[in-house]
């Protein structure tokens, strides 16, 4: 069953009297459960097309659904940047969204120190995001993200400001979390390992103004392991090859 619909959005931005269509009649859904990456170049109006999802943009044209209402409560987003506050302690962070949904401080804290465990984190609740390193950061903004345990994360290429082997440990923890807290989720990504690794389905992109050129159901064989296990394994370079030659013919198309 759908979660999430988007129906036929466009959306043109107007600045100082200058139209620009960025999206085109972008129609999809996503399942219960499933994970779904959007691959497309630089300024196809991927983020855009995250936002209007998040309910933080109205679209030209068209609307996106939640379990068949209006969204759009119940959506997690989780960027490049935390956005930790700095002031704040690590728990304060986490439990400031189930403060707004006015969860009381005992409560609030449990859910707090148990997300942050899981995340593997232990005993880190007292101190400020400037004594940890962007891999740990990057992580309680994962926690502090399913502490409101939304319906569905939108991921806005949450893992591009880090070290290799910290984005590839971040994906494979992601992953472990959706799965156990039974999270629907939706990626934006320029990487097409990532995609292929973290997905059941990928959406790629075309530009100007964004359009679905094509989607991807990624080999169960992959789908079904661990990001890390699927980069490995032996299906993993075939499937890259047809995800990377529909972006270069795409590629080819526009600068022709
Ligand atoms: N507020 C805005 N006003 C006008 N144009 C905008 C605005 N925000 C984005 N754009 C333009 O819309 C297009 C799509 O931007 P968007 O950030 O959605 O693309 P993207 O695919 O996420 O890019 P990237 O992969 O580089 O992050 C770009 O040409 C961008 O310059």
């Amino acid at each position: 069953m759908a979660i999430l619909t988007v129906h036929h959005v466009d959306h043109t931005y107007f600045s100082q009297e200058v139209a620009t269509e960025v999206l085109r009649d972008i129609h999809f859904s996503v399942a219960h459960g499933e994970f779904v990456s959007i691959l497309g170049a630089s300024g196809c109006g991927k983020s855009t097309l995250l936002s209007i999802m998040a309910g933080l943009l109205e679209p030209t044209r068209g609307y996106v659904t939640l379990e068949g209402h209006s969204q759009n409560t119940s959506i997690g987003y989780m960027l490049q940047q935390d956005y930790l506050f700095p002031w704040k302690t690590i728990e304060e962070n986490v439990t400031l969204g189930l403060k707004l949904l006015k969860y009381d401080d005992v409560q609030a804290k449990n859910t707090a120190q148990q997300l942050l465990q899981s995340v593997g984190l232990p005993n880190i609740e007292k101190k400020f995001p400037r004594q940890l390193s962007g891999g740990m950061r990057q992580r309680v903004a994962l926690a502090r993200t399913l502490a409101v345990d939304p319906k569905i994360l939108l991921l806005d290429e949450p893992f591009s400001a880090l070290d290799y082997k910290s984005k590839l440990k971040l994906e494979d923890l992601v992953c472990a979390m959706l799965k156990s807290y039974e999270k629907t989720a939706v990626l934006v990504t320029h990487d097409i390992g990532e995609a292929i690794a973290m997905s059941d389905r990928i959406i790629v992109m075309s530009a100007k103004p964004g359009a679905i050129h094509k989607i991807f159901d990624v080999p169960p064989e992959l789908a079904t392991l661990t990001p890390f296990e699927a980069r490995t394994h032996a299906s993993y370079g075939a499937f890259f090859q047809s995800v990377w030659k529909e972006l270069e013919s795409l590629e080819h198309s526009t600068s022709s």
